[in-house]
């Protein structure tokens, strides 16, 4: 019986491993176990989606977004401006731009998100892998869930900011 098992954790909407002994959480699968024994570790099969291009459980979409904050976030600040105290207004002006230049072109949204989005997320072009209703803060859940895979939102707002949210699968 291995002292790890898998959890999720919402407020990322990511699977993490636990160690049920030191109670240490880790984001990444313990070296010391095989693929194999981690996907047969408690909670694996639940929490393990499949991530980067698999195909997620019934239920489930997967999304990319970009995240424009503003000095109304709950966390103004990201990987890319230390102190956010841009207006809401100037925020939806600036993912207007965006908006407009990605059209529906969903390899420039990547870009844009890559290069622009506030979001740790951005690292993945906006991915944030296969996700279930309950997991997301409500007015993105809606966004994504309302959503055919390709498709693209207007903007919407949340307590993280404003987003644009493509649906890919
Ligand atoms: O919470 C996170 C991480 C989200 C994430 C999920 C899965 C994979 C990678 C990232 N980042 C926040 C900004 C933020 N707020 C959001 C609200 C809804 C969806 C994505 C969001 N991203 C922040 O950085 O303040």
């Amino acid at each position: 019986m291995s002292v790890w098992e898998v959890r999720m954790s919402n407020s990322k909407g990511l699977p993490y491993f636990f160690n049920t002994e030191t109670k240490q959480s880790v984001w990444d699968p313990p070296s010391e176990l095989s693929k194999e024994e981690v996907e047969n570790l408690p909670g694996a099969k639940e929490h393990l989606s499949s991530g980067a291009g698999g195909e997620g459980r019934p239920g489930q979409v997967r999304a990319s977004h970009l995240l424009v904050k503003h000095s109304g976030s709950r966390r103004p600040s990201s990987w890319k401006e230390e102190n956010i105290t841009r207006s809401q207004d100037e925020a939806v002006e600036i993912l207007r731009g965006y908006q407009e230049q990605i059209g529906g072109d969903t390899k420039k949204f990547a870009e844009l998100a890559k290069e622009h989005s506030d979001c740790s997320s951005h690292a993945h072009g906006g991915d944030l892998g296969f996700f279930g209703r309950g997991q997301m803060q409500k007015p993105f859940e809606d966004a994504a869930f309302g959503l055919e895979p390709g498709q693209m939102s207007d903007i919407i707002s949340t307590d993280s900011g404003v987003h644009l949210v493509l649906r890919t699968a």
